[in-house]
């Protein structure tokens, strides 16, 4: 292996310079280079973080670091691609489809079904015509963009692929599905995708529409007999980005007409992005053929993003509005709002709105007096558990550390804490805090909560942490 470290490292080196850099910190710089499986020491093992990954580096660069092993060592390398462990990085809970569009089955498969009747909705904002196939009218957000777009273990997978594809439109995964619940960023990355293609290739016609309008489309071209022209224009594009695609729910024309465009566009390589807030199949109201459809290409999740993902978001709006949030800040706002990105930006546009108006700094009490109902409502709800999970988080250890028997320093100072603001913030007596903590006698919790009062006289940061810790707790 030390042979074959050293390889890798020259390997990274030449990759690095011969790679786009985006392409190498996405594709490369995510591997690990281990001892084949063999054990007898020759050859070399890649570790993919994912399913997608992996396939995308046997498709894409394997050929390459062959190559250069064959170079670096005067005879063939062995190289065995493999998969890290679930749990490195996370998978879209249904397995990703990741076969590539079949052209043939395709066109068998698109033959024109009778239109059924036509629903009658109320006539949202005028659509686009086929006149306004221009950049322009793309309706894409130039602030959605992959630089805003934060990266976690919450969207990594989604937006390696939507970058993918947007480095190649028409050629790597078609259509690119993208599923996740509500506010987690799913429109935010698809407009980044239709932003980079943009920008590498302004020639190109992309158009973002959310389904809604995508419907009201159809309904004008009835209203108006201008199927030709609807037909004409949804076929001319590069890049159709359809957003939100479960407002489809039995909109049987609507259906039909993007089923034909669909086909029409795919066979012509055309790229199409589809995001819905469930996974293809469980959509409702969406006919076979369709959801048949979308296997074709990649379906990737975009799951809620987790606590440290939530403060670089944070930062990175606060960034935005040239505000320097404060880690204590980001961190209260964070803790309290997990499940969707808006909400979150949401809190954080309440508490600079709150600053600005009282002229006053972002500082925590600030924060905290500006969302005082939302953290009140959390109050309310305050258990040893939560506790436990929010000093762990704070001390970057785990949940489990809270309950173990580990003496270490790094480890038992926070289960102090926690021991300590459990007995502060909670009418539990001494032996039940115990009980929490792994079964631990109401002598220890006791002498837990002593040390910590006594120790924060004379430790600044310690007397700190306590200070942010019930801020966020208490609200
Ligand atoms: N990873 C992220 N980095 C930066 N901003 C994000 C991220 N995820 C979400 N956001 C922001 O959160 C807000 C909501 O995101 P977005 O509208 O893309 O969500 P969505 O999944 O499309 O929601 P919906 O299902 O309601 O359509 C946007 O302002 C977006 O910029």
């Amino acid at each position: 292996m030390p042979q074959c470290a050293a390889f890798w490292t020259h390997c990274l080196s030449c990759l690095e310079q011969e790679l786009p850099s985006q392409q190498y910190k996405t594709w490369i710089v995510p591997l690990r280079a281990e001892e084949p499986s063999g054990g007898d020491g020759a050859g070399l093992r890649l570790v993919a973080p994912s399913n997608f990954h992996r396939q995308w580096l046997r498709d894409r660069y394997l050929r390459r670091i062959e190559e250069l092993g064959e170079e670096y060592f005067g005879a063939p390398l062995a190289i065995e691609v493999g998969l890290a462990p679930a749990g490195g990085v996370r998978r879209p809970s249904a397995p990703p489809s990741a076969a590539p569009v079949s052209t043939a089955t395709q066109s068998t498969a698109a033959a024109p079904q009778p239109a059924p009747p036509m629903p009658r909705p109320a006539m949202p904002e005028a659509p686009v015509s086929a006149e306004t196939a221009n950049y322009d009218k793309s309706r894409l957000n130039p602030d959605f963009t992959f630089d805003t777009l934060v990266t976690g273990r919450a969207n990594d997978l989604a937006r390696a692929a939507a970058l993918q594809v947007a480095q190649n439109p028409g050629v790597s995964y078609n259509p690119l599905f993208i599923y996740g619940g509500v506010g987690l960023g799913k429109t935010h990355l698809i407009h980044a995708l239709g932003n980079y293609v943009f920008k590498h290739d302004p020639r190109k016609v992309i158009r973002y529409v959310h389904a809604e309008d995508y419907y009201a489309d159809v309904v004008r071209a009835y209203q108006q007999k201008s199927f030709d022209v609807f037909k004409r224009y949804y076929r001319s594009l590069d890049v159709l980005i359809i957003d939100d695609i479960q407002f489809f729910n039995n909109k049987n024309r609507t259906q039909e007409e993007f089923f034909h465009a669909f086909n029409a566009l795919t066979e012509a390589k055309k790229q199409i992005i589809i995001t819905s807030d469930t996974y293809p199949k469980d959509v409702q109201g969406l006919e076979d053929r369709l959801i048949s459809r979308f296997d074709w290409g990649l379906t990737v999740q975009i799951e809620p993003p987790e606590l440290e993902m939530r403060v670089a978001i944070l930062k990175k709006k606060a960034e935005v509005e040239r505000i320097a949030l404060d880690d204590d800040v980001a961190f209260l706002i964070a803790k309290n709002l997990r499940s969707n990105v808006r909400e979150l930006e949401g809190a954080l546009k309440k508490v600079l709105a709150f600053a600005r108006f009282h002229g006053k700094e972002v500082t925590l009490e600030v924060a905290k007096e500006a969302l005082k109902d939302l953290l009140n409502a959390h109050n309310r709800q305050l258990t040893v558990e939560f506790i436990q999970k929010t000093v762990a988080d704070y001390y970057k250890i785990k949940v489990a550390d809270m309950h173990s028997k580990k003496r270490t320093r790094v480890i038992a100072r926070p289960r102090q804490v926690a021991m300590f603001l459990a007995k502060d913030l909670t009418p539990m007596s001494l032996p039940a805090i115990g009980e929490a903590f792994g079964g631990r006698d109401h002598t220890t919790v006791l002498h837990a909560c002593r040390t910590i009062a006594e120790l924060r006289l004379g430790d600044t940061q310690l007397n700190h942490d306590l200070h942010v810790l019930t801020q966020v707790l208490r609200g």
